[in-house]
């Protein structure tokens, strides 16, 4: 049996690159990977992505599948939704892809790409793929999958206790794509290159703020926690509400967040990216 376990980003700094074609197409920026992932277990003659018991991505399924010329399928348990800015949908398509070159016995980088290439031309995502691979805070520097991008895995010298919360919203990223003005891009740049220069996760939780405060409503937070000082920083992409706190605060936070009946669980950083793992013989 083959079980992948797959962290969700959540960038806070994302510029896109786009080019004709896919797989030299993406996005440069920064992410935080959590160890909160997801789960995904292969599904034997039935060509379907399911998430948490549901059917979706049947596209996309149909395309992996076509690819890889096989019938399997994979089924991934996730604590969150479609939509939600929890890279869920690359999250998706690395699951199915990696489980296809498993099966396939072909090349488990090409996989990365295979997925990436869909995201992109899907319009499903742009970074999530090549920061998920390598797990942990990640810089990216040139656009692309796993083999053709860049990207650096940050080592974080501080010990991070996160909240992740995910508020009542949810939308495509096509669309958000398109209501992002290009001057705000350059922004993100000028964000990025402090970032990139000091490898400060402080910087990082700091220009993702300031990022993504121009782009979706922080008044949707909670007031207690932003005026909270237990919050050492906070940012908001889509629903995801990433709240780095200070250990003796946690349950402080957490109680709002009850309080409010909002979604949330504790996580740290992840240590690792995508991970493998056979019981008994591999296929
Ligand atoms: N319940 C759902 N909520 C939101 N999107 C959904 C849902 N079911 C299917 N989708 C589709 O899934 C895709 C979500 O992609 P995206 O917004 O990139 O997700 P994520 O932020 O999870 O990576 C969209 O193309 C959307 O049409
Ligand atoms: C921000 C986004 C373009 C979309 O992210 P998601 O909502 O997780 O699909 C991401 O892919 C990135 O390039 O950083």
């Amino acid at each position: 049996m083959i079980k992948l376990t797959i962290p969700h980003h959540v960038s806070g700094l994302w510029i896109p690159v786009l080019s004709s074609n896919p797989l030299f197409s993406g996005s440069i920026g920064a992410g935080i990977n959590l160890s909160v992932s997801s789960v995904a277990l292969p599904v034997e003659d039935e060509c379907t992505i399911r998430l948490n018991n549901q059917k979706v991505f049947h596209e996309q399924a149909k395309d992996v599948c076509e690819f890889y010329k096989t019938k399997v399928g994979v089924t991934v348990e996730s604590p969150f939704n479609l939509g939600k800015g929890f890279a869920l949908s690359s999250t998706l398509l690395i699951a199915h892809t990696l489980v296809n070159s498993i099966y396939a016995g072909s090349s488990l980088l090409n996989a990365f790409q295979k997925a990436h290439e869909l995201e992109v031309v899907r319009g499903t995502g742009l970074g999530d793929v090549i920061s998920q691979y390598y797990g942990g805070f990640v810089i990216r520097t040139r656009p692309g999958p796993p083999g053709i991008g860049e990207a650096f895995k940050i080592p974080v010298k501080y010990r991070v206790k996160l909240i992740v919360s995910s508020l009542p919203y949810s939308e495509p990223t096509g669309k958000m794509l398109e209501r992002i003005p290009l001057s705000h891009y350059e922004k993100g740049l000028s964000l990025l290159k402090k970032v990139a220069s000091s490898e400060d996760l402080m910087d990082y939780f700091n220009a993702a703020k300031e990022y993504t405060q121009g782009i979706f409503d922080y008044s949707s937070i909670p007031a207690e926690i932003l005026r909270s000082p237990g919050v050492v920083g906070l940012y908001l992409k889509k629903s995801a509400l990433i709240i780095w706190v200070e250990k003796d605060h946690v349950t402080e936070i957490t109680d709002i967040l009850s309080r409010r009946q909002l979604f949330f669980m504790e996580s740290e950083i992840s240590r690792t990216g995508v991970e493998i793992e056979y019981s008994g013989k591999p296929p």
